[in-house]
């Protein structure tokens, strides 16, 4: 073991000497984590906001993600139009002078060759697949570098190569394929999500958003997951990352990241760690159940009369029951997470929908049709939750009328859908424990 780390130690110095980045005064070594496989530590005291190391990136490129906004593959940047590369490889570009950009001439020599299939067009797809293709492009210590890397197994890593090989005649050799799919899973166990910086041509794309790009950070990705991490990272101009100690970090001490964010509650976190980094988190705050006292995922108590909150029994088991640490009531780990996981937003956003079609079908002189029936029901579920999580104080005005909107809105659902062996199961059951939670609150 003591040789592997060396040796990984050895690819990582090797990986900042070809970037350019001095190694003196280093404030880390790799050591083996007791989290999970190899991590970093402090080989001395590092103070708050002290910089801990730069790294750069092995491979940066378009991210693999279906909804993740177009980029320009020579520069990288989202633009509101893109145009099909005109040596017909199918990747975009934002104009001819990033048809040049040597990233961009490799890839697209490497999807000719395979006899990339086109319309005249650029494709979304070819362009998420884009990124294994680049890594190519490495040299044998660079591939080196990626190959020490930890890397995710599974039939869902690597789906960008089967894009490839769908979208091209002869596809990629055998070892070309066998190295793009190494490169994929160790992109989805360690890359960072970044952005091409500075964003000067940058516009914001139909989407909305800032386009985002997957960058592989060898030094980086050494470091483990912790859910409060005594480090932050940035970008700067050159793409450079910068990872800071963001507390005092005493030598000997695991220097960490996050991978999920620091306002989610533990059920959110380890849910999406355990899917996308495929590890269970059981660091100090996901065992604790009101972690640290923030009561970050406390759950409203679901007995409509009760101000209580409830928490995990057991936060490390998905299983666990949710108790409420006022009357004791429980519920199951499932029905919490479901509660948990529709935000208000999604709420606020699904009672507008309702609302807007209901006067649509008003325009329409729809009168009581079904439609309304299923809509005004919806309405009425959206309205007791929302009533819900404002605490059924009965002294609160917005709480009365949350009540009695949810109350009318199933009443007349309910005399809508009557008879209707389709109408929601529990419309009758909703009606009596909402006109019960309405009158005598
Ligand atoms: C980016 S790598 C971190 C470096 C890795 N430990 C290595 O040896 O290369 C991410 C992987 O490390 C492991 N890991 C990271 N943080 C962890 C934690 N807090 N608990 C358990 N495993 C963790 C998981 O296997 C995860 O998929």
């Amino acid at each position: 073991m003591a040789g592997a780390l060396q040796e990984t130690s050895r690819l990582l110095k090797e990986h900042l000497r070809l970037a350019g980045l001095p190694d003196d005064g280093q404030l880390w070594a790799v050591a083996q984590s007791p989290l999970g496989g190899r991590g970093l530590v402090a080989s001395r005291d590092i103070a708050p906001g002290e910089l801990v190391f730069y790294d750069v990136p092995l491979v940066l490129g378009p991210r693999a993600g279906a909804h993740c906004p177009p980029v320009c593959a020579g520069c990288l940047q989202g633009f509101e139009a893109l145009l099909p590369c005109s040596r017909g490889c199918g990747l975009p570009v934002c104009s001819s002078q990033c048809e040049s950009v040597p990233l961009h001439r490799f890839e697209c020599q490497k999807l000719s060759s395979w006899g990339v299939r086109t319309n005249g067009s650029w494709s979304r797809e070819l362009l998420r697949a884009s990124t294994p293709v680049r890594c190519l492009a490495l040299s044998p210590t660079k591939r080196q570098v990626l190959q020490c890397l930890q890397r995710h197994g599974g039939s869902q890593h690597a789906f960008e190569v089967d894009i490839l090989k769908q979208k091209t005649e002869k596809g990629p050799s055998t070892e070309e394929e066998a190295f793009m799919r190494l490169a994929c899973c160790v992109m989805d166990a360690n890359a960072f999500e970044t952005a091409q910086i500075p964003l000067v041509k940058a516009v914001r794309t139909e989407e909305g958003t800032t386009p985002s790009l997957r960058g592989l950070y060898p030094l980086a990705s050494m470091m483990n997951h912790a859910c409060t991490p005594n480090t932050r990272h940035g970008y700067d101009e050159r793409q450079r990352m910068a990872v800071r100690a963001a507390m005092h970090i005493p030598a000997g001490t695991e220097i960490t990241n996050s991978y999920t964010s620091l306002l989610w509650g533990t059920t959110a976190r380890r849910y999406q760690l355990a899917v996308t980094k495929h590890f269970l988190c059981a660091c100090s705050r996901c065992s604790d159940p009101q972690e640290g006292g923030s009561r970050l995922a406390a759950l409203r108590c679901l007995t409509p009369s009760c101000q209580g909150s409830m928490f995990p029994t057991e936060p490390l088991d998905d299983e666990s029951m949710w108790e409420c640490e006022l009357c004791g009531c429980q519920a199951t780990g499932r029905k919490a997470a479901i509660t948990q996981d529709v935000t208000t937003q999604k709420l606020e956003l699904k009672e507008r929908l309702c609302r807007e079609v209901l006067q649509l079908l008003e325009t329409l002189r729809a009168g009581q049709c079904r439609l309304r029936g299923l809509l005004l029901y919806e309405l009425h579920c959206v309205l007791m939750e929302l009533r819900a999580r404002r605490g059924r104080d009965s002294s609160d005005a917005t709480v009365q009328d949350l009540g009695r909107e949810a109350l009318a809105c199933v009443q007349e659902a309910a005399e809508i859908l009557a008879g209707d062996i389709t109408a929601p199961v529990d419309i009758e059951l909703r009606l009596s424990t909402c006109r019960r939670d309405v009158t005598t609150a």
